[in-house]
């Protein structure tokens, strides 16, 4: 194969590949041993190690490697390959080898052979020049000559080009994925608009886009680059919780992207890029809100949603003294007197079609769910015993929450069976449910818990999925922190007023003594004074400098599990992944006294971190075909050697509450440590103990509803160690990162009600310093993907 002479130039080996040493398929990492033919490198070894991203590499073959050495500090010298090439296999065995390889599917040995002793040794380049000549190869069907032409060529296409990105500074991973995206384009596209990239490939920045157009003297004022900035910063905003951006901000945002300091775009021609992007319906413009098109359809859709299941109104089937004799049975039966603002509650949720249930820990939400399930059994006559329904038959209650831990407790409390919403609705992993407006649920009576972790997104997809003459209950506390994903639905569909709503604000719990729901409760009417922190029978705060706080939360976590305190009802809880007493920090330290290493241990390394067998962890993704979801925390119960299962690959064994779920390397990435999670990951979850540090160094994420969400996750025992004033302040402090949504307006409309109130109006635009902005790009990332900080 002809070399070209720009890469001769490197530092190149050129080898025969003897074994493989490490491999990680789904990143297509390898590590792997060579006998050295030729290289302009000193080196005196015959034998070599080389790395890198590799889409094959098998034993037998030869290939010229580039790159640079590098020492590592156990495993010596090694070649870090930035580009290599294969050279087309010339002996028979090698041909037979790599045809019936794992590149070319549906190719056995036997065909490969037949090849060969037809074709013979050139085999492989006679094809590439002519598939025509695989007819002379008896029994292969054109639709395989076609197949075995196509293949090689775009082996041998990927390696030219990942040879051309290298010059570009790509290294050999995301050159793969690139070249997944553009295949034999990928060149032609990185010259003609690298602004593509941005979208199609994972890890492409609009900045490394920009740098590569720079290179290539494309105008600053290109229309490709325009739009790539529009949705690059709408993509942006929405990753803070943004459901659209007002097109005035939009184009501030994108002025500063496009570099407003040393030269200004013209705003006539980013909008005329940007009414572009509407006609190609990239976007979508509604008045001056710009939306990238799900999200306005969800947006819209849900609001649409809400009024066709609110238009079809409950039969009244009982009279106000019925309703009295039924709800004084319930408390008879569960030796209970509701609370004026409970009775209220009840009978709101059996005479509306859809209702709102808040308030914050304590003041009996629970207790009313029960009372309104029991209650609604009574009237409708239906048993709320599943057993008591045929299988042909509806169960008429539906129990459903964001998170599989919600769901449990709920299910805990009330008997019922209760699922996260994505179960619910037949996930399938990727972007369609089961369940949507042709094939709904079935039931009376739908009740989704914790819904102020519901986002616009999934609001959407679970109401098109209620049928119209379903009664709707929905339960949640409005004071936590808005969801992950865009939109605040909760807290707008209760500013709307659309639907009934009730507030409890009783506090029942307290009346049991517990220090945690008054802090909560305090918090939550910005009530607190320093002295409120003092000691309680279920809360400490432990005072410390921010330096010492990792030090107190492992002696508090040793003390509990000296005592014998399962560690699973025991949880600690930090706002930030990075920090001298950030999340990594707490799991690396915790994992050291709680599982150390020991002999016999088995340990298995992912990265800087090291999974050992009994290691708490949290699953970071929804995988719904695993029946495991982001959030869920389990166990490491088993670690297996590559030999020692019929995968071959090594294997990592989680238990979670119900199932036990296997992770090869390439899924670890989906997992970590879980000695410490973050607040937000721990929304939806309680747990007996929760151990908060709080210093100084997190202030910037020390805000109102983030600590209140922290303190309400503990049942029994609530310690917080650190900075008093820090919390202190961080309590005072609003969250003022208002997202902007437009659902409040939407849900006027099509209630036909005069717009009042927008969610965020020009005057309380959110839009804060660029500093204030980052920071909110840092809080959000905080909980996508914790694994996006390491290297
Ligand atoms: N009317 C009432 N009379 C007496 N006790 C009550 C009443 N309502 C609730 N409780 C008690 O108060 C405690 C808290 O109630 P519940 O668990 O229903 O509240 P919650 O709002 O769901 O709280 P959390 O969100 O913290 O779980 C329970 O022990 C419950 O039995």
């Amino acid at each position: 194969m002809e070399q070209n002479s720009e890469v001769n130039q490197k530092n190149f080996i050129k080898g025969e590949m003897i074994h493989t040493i490490f491999e990680n398929k789904e990143e297509h990492f390898s590590i792997a041993k060579i006998k050295i033919l030729e290289t302009n490198l000193e080196i005196k070894e015959d034998e070599f190690v080389v790395k890198g991203y590799f889409r094959s590499l098998d034993p037998g073959e030869t290939y010229e490697f580039y790159g640079f050495i590098v020492d590592h500090p156990r495993f010596g010298k090694q070649l870090q390959v930035e580009s290599y090439q294969r050279f087309l296999p010339q002996s028979k065995e090698g041909i037979i080898a790599y045809l019936s390889s794992d590149l070319f599917p549906g190719i056995g040995k036997r065909t490969a052979e037949k090849i060969v002793d037809t074709l013979g040794e050139t085999a492989l380049s006679s094809i590439m020049d002519n598939q025509a000549v695989l007819e002379k190869v008896p029994g292969i069907p054109k639709d395989k000559q076609k197949k075995i032409y196509e293949i090689l060529h775009e082996n041998q296409g990927f390696e030219r080009i990942v040879v051309e990105l290298s010059k570009f500074g790509f290294g050999l991973k995301i050159a793969q994925k690139m070249y997944t995206a553009f295949k034999e384009n990928t060149l032609e596209q990185l010259q003609k608009d690298p602004y593509a990239f941005v979208f199609e490939v994972e890890g492409f920045g609009f900045l490394r886009a920009d740098q590569i157009a720079r290179t290539n003297n494309l105008p600053n004022d290109h229309p490709a680059r325009l739009k790539a900035a529009c949705i690059y910063t709408l993509q942006n905003n929405i990753q803070n919780g943004h459901v659209y951006l007002p097109l005035e901000r939009l184009l501030a945002e994108m002025d500063q992207l496009l570099d407003g300091e040393q030269y200004s775009i013209d705003p006539e021609k980013m909008s005329e890029q940007i009414i572009e992007l509407n006609r190609e319906k990239r976007i979508l413009l509604a008045e001056e809100k710009v939306y990238l098109p799900s999200l306005y359809y969800s947006e819209t859709g849900f609001a649409s949603h809400i009024k066709r299941i609110c238009d079809k109104k409950v039969e009244k089937t009982f009279t106000d003294a019925e309703l009295l004799r039924i709800v004084g049975d319930i408390e008879e039966e569960e030796a209970i007197s509701y609370g004026k603002e409970q009775y209220e509650a009840i009978q709101t949720a059996l005479l509306e079609k859809m209702f709102i249930l808040t308030g914050g820990p304590g003041t009996g939400k629970t207790t009313v769910i029960k009372g309104i399930l029991n209650a609604f059994g009574n009237i409708h006559e239906c048993s709320l015993d599943e057993d008591d329904y045929k299988d042909d038959e509806d169960f008429p209650f539906v129990l459903t929450a964001p998170t599989g831990r919600a769901a449990k407790r709920m299910q805990e409390s009330t008997g019922i069976t209760s699922v996260t919403i994505h179960r619910l609705l037949g996930w399938d992993g990727h972007e369609t449910f089961e369940k949507d407006e042709n094939n709904q649920l079935r039931g009376k009576l739908i009740v989704i818990d914790e819904f102020s972790m519901v986002d616009t997104w999934l609001a959407y997809q679970l109401f098109k999925a209620i049928p119209s003459d379903m009664q709707v209950l929905i339960v949640g506390d409005e004071d936590q922190l808005p969801s992950v994903g865009p939109g605040q639905v909760l807290s707008d569909l209760l500013k709307s007023n659309v639907i009934k709503s009730v507030s409890l604000n009783e506090v029942y719990r307290q009346k049991e003594g517990s220090k945690i729901i008054q802090l909560a409760h305090d918090i939550k009417h910005a009530k607190l004074e320093k002295e409120t922190l003092t000691k309680a029978n279920d809360f400490n705060f432990l005072s410390c400098p921010d330096y010492q706080v990792v030090d107190v939360v492992k002696k508090i976590v040793h003390k509990a599990y000296e005592k014998g305190v399962d560690l699973k009802q025991l949880q600690v809880l930090a706002p930030m992944y990075r920090s001298q007493a950030g999340i990594h920090k707490l799991n690396e330290e915790l994992q050291a006294i709680l599982n150390p290493r020991t002999k016999g241990k088995r340990e298995m390394r992912f990265g800087e971190v090291v999974y050992r067998t009994g290691d708490k962890v949290i699953q970071l993704v929804n995988q719904p075909e695993d029946g495991v979801y982001n959030g869920d925390i389990g166990q490491v119960v088993a670690i297996f050697e590559k030999d020692e299962n019929v995968e071959q690959e090594e294997q990592l064994v989680v238990e979670f509450e119900d199932r036990e779920v296997k992770y090869l390397r390439g899924d670890l990435i989906n997992l970590m440590h879980a000695y410490c999670t973050s607040i937000h990951k721990s929304q939806g979850s309680e747990f007996q103990i929760v151990i908060m540090p709080v210093i100084k160094g997190y202030y910037r994420m020390l805000r109102k509803n983030l600590l209140y969400t922290a303190i309400t996750r503990a049942k029994r025992s609530l310690v917080i160690c650190g900075d008093k004033e820090a919390f202190m302040r961080g309590i005072k402090t609003e969250d003022t990162n208002k997202r902007f949504t437009a659902l409040v307006d939407y849900l006027n409309e099509v209630f036909q009600i005069e717009t009042k109130q927008h969610t965020v109006t020009q005057d309380e635009t959110p839009t804060g310093t660029a500093d204030e902005r980052l920071l909110a790009v840092e809080i959000e990332q905080e909980d996508f993907s914790p694994y996006d900080f390491m290297e």
